[in-house]
């Protein structure tokens, strides 16, 4: 091995970023360069001092809870299959991920507040638009509750990441006003025989990068030898720390620099949820590698940000796979192939 190959990642780092929002630059790059070092080496890392309060996560737990108790005929009142944009429930066996086999989970996906009258929703573009809130008490404001906070430590993380790929710390904001962003509840249910079927299969996050909150052990991230290293919850000094990773757009913005590094959760017999924020820019962002990242060796073709996301939907969920084969949906020009970045890529290669 040479000295230039790098030792492939055991742990997922952790990063205390309560800095950033310190008034001192110096102090803010900092943290900035440590979640820069982890995004390289890792793609992963806990960040702690995010400042989400713990009785908004409570809250969040206690409607996921609500939800995914009531029997299925209820939950498919929301189904997602129904909603104009890609919202509401996700039916277990409606996803089909690297594996080839259907997921043994079920989801409720919420989308940026978009109004009803902003253009891009006038225009119809696909997955941006209305939610679909379920008649339970407090499920609408506890979970929009929480994904504003989320979304908030979202600007203040890619600021970080800007600071950290040397770029103005505000780079990335004006591309950040009405994303199709979305939050997702994932329920895994409880599994006596823990059969051979993955809780979710192994893939890449197609946005800029992701923010998770789980309660279980399961997830877990390929490193660079294809061996799988556990990212269980964490918890320090009473704060449960957020699990970010970086999606299929901020590695072709850095060429690479930044991986999107594959990842999956393992059957488990312990039911589990999570909570992943899937962090984009807006739906028409094209996206090809900064200047600085741009080198022979990487072929990394523009991508369009909603383009990108919608094509891997119609290509990983039931409903839109039955689109997409009869007509009534068609892949946007630019799609490419699921599981086609990060380590994955350099996995399957
Ligand atoms: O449930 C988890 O911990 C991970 C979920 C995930 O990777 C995803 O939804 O993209
Ligand atoms: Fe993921």
């Amino acid at each position: 091995m040479s000295d230039t190959q790098p030792i492939a990642f055991t742990s997922i780092p952790v990063v205390n970023i309560a800095d950033l929002w310190s008034d001192s630059l110096t102090d803010r790059k900092k943290v900035a360069f440590e979640m820069g070092q982890a995004a390289s080496a890792v793609g992963f890392l806990y960040v702690t001092g995010h400042g989400i309060p713990a009785d908004k996560i409570k809250a969040l737990r206690e409607a996921s809870r609500q939800f995914f108790a009531q029997p299925l005929e209820q939950k498919m009142q929301y189904y997602i299959g129904a909603s104009k944009s890609h919202k509401g429930f996700v039916p277990e066996g409606e996803e089909i991920y690297g594996s080839g086999k259907p997921d043994k989970k079920e989801a409720f996906d919420v989308g940026f507040q978009a109004p009803d009258d902003h253009p891009l929703v006038l225009k119809g573009t696909p997955l941006i638009g209305a939610n679909e809130w379920p008649d339970l008490p407090q499920f609408r404001a506890s979970i929009l509750d929480y994904y504003e906070s989320v979304f908030a430590l979202g600007r203040k993380l890619f600021s970080g990441f800007a600071l950290a790929l040397n770029l103005p710390e505000d780079h990335f904001e004006s591309m950040v006003t009405c994303p199709p962003s979305k939050l997702r509840l994932i329920h895994y249910p409880f599994n006596a025989d823990a059969e051979d079927r993955p809780g979710i299969g192994a893939h890449t996050d197609y946005e800029c990068f992701t923010m998770l909150l789980s309660d279980q052990p399961g997830l877990e991230v390929m490193n660079e030898k294809g061996d799988w290293v556990d990212a269980p919850p964490l918890v320090e000094n009473g704060e449960e720390a957020l699990v970010i990773n970086i999606g299929d757009m901020l590695e072709v913005l850095t060429a690479g620099q930044f991986i999107a590094t594959s990842h999956r959760v393992r059957k488990v017999s312990q039911e589990r949820y999570s909570f992943p924020l899937f962090f984009a820019c807006d739906y028409h962002t094209l996206i090809k590698p900064l200047p600085q990242f741009d080198s022979q060796e990487q072929s990394y073709k523009e991508l369009s940000i909603g383009e990108h996301m919608y094509s891997q939907a119609l290509q990983t969920y039931r409903y839109l796979r039955e689109k997409v084969a009869n007509g009534e949906a068609a892949l946007p020009e630019r799609a490419t192939g699921v599981a086609t970045f990060g380590h994955l890529k350099k996995h399957k290669n």
